[in-house]
């Protein structure tokens, strides 16, 4: 371990580090450390590696808390990883170099980026990602803040301080795809200047629109995130700031250069020009697509470039770009990136700018990724939670990506990286597979918190993977390979020519120019890649031999302490399986005492219900329980049981007197209820006695009782389906210990036999208290059973008590309703009567009116006078007036007293004397005769002597009414003769 620590601190890199960590915070952690990956023998194998460093972000509350960080630094390259919380699961990390939380930019940047920048600008291609959880510092890496810039503002600063005077002033050479080049002519150079200009006025011009708005809002501590961010005064403060930076000296004789950068991001899985000049005011953004040049490159078609001739320059393209990046925020990030940006600085240097031959184009690459997120804890959702999704799959393919790298490396094996699941793996498989020689470095930023501590452990295992991966090795960096050289085809000559199709396009693959000299310059050039491939083959062919003695001696090792540890392993896995088999067959046998001990209980409860039943059950509880002897008794012969299963089946007993007790309780319980029972039925004795007062009560009770009736009765109904289910249920278990112990009878157990000897006779004797147990079970099962016998018997008095009541219930019925009939009888018989009383009154007085009438129509009557209301009574009255004085023959004339008819009536005169008259006899006779065809109250007795009353009183006069009309008077001295004819 230590030796492994040694040779990877000491170079076995590309590069040698200044180690700047000292490991700050160390503190004690239990547990040994593991390591997380077996990756010593690349370590050792001499062969450079993906140069990964870890970057720690500083705790808001730095300092106080460090107790709780989930990562402790050992030393300037390895960390060792723990649950923050618990102080375990510790496992240790190597890293190119491990840069903590006090690390500033400038530290950051000169220890860990400056050979990288120095090696873009001698030729070479870098590709540089910032990877890690979100808010980690991925971003602040890149870009950093006002008062501390980031890799990017530092790494502009020093190419444009280096390159200086050798810059061209010019946009006549654009680079292109991977490997190409073209010589722009006039028209183009002007098309290129004018993309240019848009970019970078766009702030100039944000600026004089408000200046001090956009000055305002970038905070010294603030995140540089875009143009809401970014004015000219930001921007000059920063490169101010960096201004007076180191810069290099090149030494490439007489040489021009021009910078041109490209700005993109995958969003979504797909990707985007962020120096699209359209993407402002275009509604929606156009994405681009990866394509392959002739070499197999891997390229963004159609992606700007835009000629840059100073650092600011650079960065406030960049800060354009910045503001169509997709940034929102989540529970953990306030400006979370929410797609993977990348950010190319190309440089093209050409020999002789007159007259160019040759060109070398290099390009440093920033990708700075989104943060793998958990969804939990960002609490993203929509938009988010979909870009989440998409960000956490393109990261996966980059850890598989990494992983087949790795293992096809370790194996030699070739099996297909899955580049193509993801545009980010797309995009960068030139890279990552070293076609174009392009060295990767990767950051990995890590936030220390413990409630991070498995996404950070994923984070670092991913970095683990990657750390192991080979990179090819530069053969000399003091004279840089250039990525690749551009032949120029005319040299510029066809460049006055028309628009983009006559454009010169310089490419080592284009073979199809017409001179001479450029095909010689291929053949050299084709002999030269021959060379070099032959040399490498030879070198690589050495390293892998040492590699090989070496994983030899390593895998020897290896397979020693592997042999011991399968050994230990499959030893107290023989155990594991031991106790495993065990405990199943305690836990069958435990399961079927229980469900023995269920089913007796279920059969004393229904013993008196059914006895034949239960004696059925209990032949079959017998037979169970000589099954369980066989079963028990096949146990031992197996020799399965030890001491163990005793104590087991010592707690198996005392759960059974546990279950006894239970069901003692039970039994209280529903003697309890029989209780109440007794008491609703004396109860309801009690109101039966009073029944015809609360016959509605009874009534009540009654429907109660029969509902608890019913209640019982499903009860029992459902005892009997779930015994049936328990029935079923032993059946298969029996099946299944059956099978379970010719399992173990086969697999395991028979192997013990011999040893098992002793404890099979003590497990005999506890056998046999078992039985004593069990036939205490079966004594108290026989009082259970008595005891439900007098409940029973119980139960039927009630039921008789019950029945009674519904006998006497029906008897009380039965007379209510008689009567109810003898009563409806009565009421029908007054109902005829009534009508009957009606009929015949209503027959009299048509009589009445019929005589009268007919009287009226007599020739001798001179006047009639018509009574047609007496109190309503609607009785026709014809009053018959002698004109001449004379008697009718149906008339007497005796009397000499004078009355007069006092009545509230209309009289209708006819005849001549229009007078009323007639002697008091005769009214007296009249009104006699009147009086007895109207139904007054006075003659009502003696009028409807056996006869109904009439339903309506209203029509009948008063007996006052009566005797005013029958009041004497001698004040009218008119004589009035009445005649009734009847
Ligand atoms: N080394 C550091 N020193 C000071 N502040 C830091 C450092 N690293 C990160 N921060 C701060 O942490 C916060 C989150 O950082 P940043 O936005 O860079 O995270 P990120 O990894 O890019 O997240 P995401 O993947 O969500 O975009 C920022 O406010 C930043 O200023």
């Amino acid at each position: 371990m230590e030796d492994l620590k040694e040779k990877d601190s000491t170079g076995s890199y590309v590069e040698p580090r200044i180690p700047s960590i000292t490991g700050f915070g160390q503190r004690r952690v239990n547990g040994k450390p593991k390591k997380v990956l077996d990756y010593s023998f690349e370590l050792n194998s001499g062969i450079p590696k993906i140069d990964v460093c870890l970057r720690l972000k500083p705790r808001l509350d730095d300092g106080s808390r460090r107790c709780d960080d989930t990562l402790a630094v050992l030393n300037d390259t390895t960390v060792s990883c723990y649950n923050g919380n618990t102080r375990e699961d510790v496992t240790e990390y190597t890293f190119s170099s491990v840069f903590g939380p006090n690390v500033d930019q400038k530290e950051f940047f000169n220890t860990w980026v400056y050979d990288k920048v120095l090696r873009f600008l001698n030729g070479n291609s870098e590709l540089l990602f910032a990877y890690g959880t979100t808010n980690a510092g991925k971003t602040y890496t890149m870009h950093g803040n006002l008062n501390d810039p980031g890799l990017i503002p530092r790494t502009l600063v020093f190419v444009f301080n280096t390159l200086n005077n050798k810059l061209m002033t010019q946009c006549k050479y654009k680079p292109d795809k991977v490997m190409a080049a073209h010589v722009l002519d006039e028209q183009l150079m002007g098309h290129e200047e004018e993309i240019r200009n848009k970019i970078l006025n766009t702030l100039s011009y944000e600026k004089n629109q408000d200046d001090d708005k956009y000055s305002s809002q970038l905070d010294e501590g603030q995140i540089i995130n875009g143009i809401d961010h970014l004015n000219s005064n930001n921007i000059g403060k920063i490169f101010d700031l960096l201004k007076n930076n180191e810069k290099a000296s090149l030494d490439h004789g007489d040489v021009s250069y021009t910078v041109w950068a490209t700005y993109s991001e995958i969003y979504n899985e797909s990707i985007y020009d962020l120096f699209d000049i359209n993407c402002s005011t275009s509604q929606k953004r156009i994405p681009l697509k990866l394509t392959l040049d002739q070499n197999k490159n891997v390229y963004v078609k159609g992606l700007t470039h835009v000629f840059i001739k100073s650092a600011e320059e650079a960065y406030k393209a960049m800060s354009f770009g910045r503001n169509n990046l997709k940034i929102a925020s989540n529970t953990l990030n306030k400006s979370s990136s929410r797609s993977h940006c990348i950010f190319t600085l190309k440089l093209m240097r050409v020999e002789n700018v007159e007259s160019p031959s040759t060109a070398v184009i290099s390009s440093i690459t920033f990708c700075d990724l989104a943060g793998s997120e958990r969804l939990k804890k960002t609490m993203n959702i929509g938009d988010r939670l979909a870009e989440s999704k998409k960000i956490n799959t393109s990261l996966l393919v980059l850890n598989k990506c990494f992983s087949v790298l790795r293992d096809n490396q370790k194996r030699g094996e070739n099996h297909l990286v899955p580049f193509r699941e993801s545009k980010l793996t797309q995009m960068f498989q030139t890279a990552l597979t070293g076609i174009n020689r392009t060295g990767i470095s990767m950051s990995v930023n890590v936030d220390m918190s413990p409630s991070l501590f498995e996404e950070t452990k994923q984070v670092l295992f991913m970095s683990a993977i990657v750390r192991s991966i080979a990179k090819s090795k530069p053969k000399n960096n003091s004279k840089p390979r250039p990525s690749f050289v551009v032949w120029a085809a005319n040299n510029g000559k066809n460049s006055t020519q028309a628009k983009f199709k006559q454009n010169t396009i310089f490419e080592n693959t284009d073979c199809d120019c017409s001179n001479s000299e450029k095909k010689i310059d291929n053949k050299d050039l084709e002999t030269k890649v021959l060379e070099e491939k032959k040399k490498l083959k030879q070198e690589l062919l050495s390293q892998f031999n040492k590699m090989l003695t070496d994983n030899n001696t390593f895998y020897n090792k290896q397979k020693e302490t592997a042999l011991k540890n399968k050994t230990e392993m499959y030893e107290s896995k023989i155990e594991r399986l031991k106790s495993y088999y065990l405990e199943k067959i305690q836990e069958k046998d435990e399961k079927l005492t229980s469900l023995l001990n269920s089913k007796q209980h279920n059969y004393t409860t229904n013993y008196v219900n059914n006895k034949s039943e239960i004696e059925n059950y209990e032949f079959r509880i017998g037979e169970f329980q000589l099954q369980k002897e066989e079963l028990v008794a096949e146990i031992d012969t197996l020799k399965t049981a030890h001491q163990e299963e005793i104590d087991i089946k010592n707690l198996e007993i005392k759960n059974l007197k546990n279950v006894q007790a239970e069901q003692q309780q039970d039994l209280d319980d529903k003697n309890q209820e029989i209780e109440n029972y007794k008491i609703m039925l004396t109860e309801a004795n009690l109101e039966y006695e009073n029944m015809d007062d609360n016959l509605n009560k009874m009534y009540n009770k009654f429907d109660e009782a029969c509902q608890l009736l019913e209640e019982r009765d499903m009860e029992i109904e459902r005892l009997t389906g779930s015994l049936e289910a328990k029935e079923n249920l032993i059946t298969e278990m029996e099946n299944q210990q059956e099978l379970q112990i010719a399992e173990c009878a086969e697999k395991k157990i028979l192997e013990y036999m011999e040893e098992k000897l002793q404890e099979i006779v003590s497990l005999e004797d506890n056998l046999k208290k078992e039985k004593m147990k069990h036939k205490k079970c079966l004594q108290d099962k026989s009082e259970i059973a008595k005891e439900y016998q007098n409940l029973k018997q119980q139960y039927r008095i009630r039921a008789k008590y019950v029945n009674q009541l519904t006998s006497s219930n029906t008897v009380l019925s039965s007379e209510l309703a008689d009567i109810k009939l003898k009563m409806t009888e009565l009421k029908e018989q007054a109902a005829a009567l009534e009508s009957t009383l009606a009929d015949n009154e209503r027959r009299y007085n048509k009589e009445l009116q019929a005589a009268l009438k007919e009287k009226c129509e007599k020739p001798e009557s001179k006047s009639i006078a018509v009574l047609t209301d007496i109190s309503n009574v609607q009785l026709p009255l014809t009053i018959i007036t002698d004109s001449d004085g004379k008697e009718n023959k149906n008339t007497e004339k005796k009397s000499t007293r004078k009355c007069r008819i006092k009545t509230p009536m209309s009289i209708t005169k006819k005849g001549k004397n229009n007078k009323y008259g007639g002697t008091p006899e005769m009214c007296e006779k009249m009104l006699d005769e009147v009086i007895n065809n109207i139904p007054i109250s006075t003659r009502k007795r003696r009028l409807f002597d056996n006869k109904p009353p009439l339903a309506d009183n209203s029509n009948i006069p008063s007996d006052d009414l009566l005797d005013s009309i029958l009041t004497p008077t001698s004040a009218l001295h008119q004589t009035t003769k009445f005649r009734i004819k009847k």
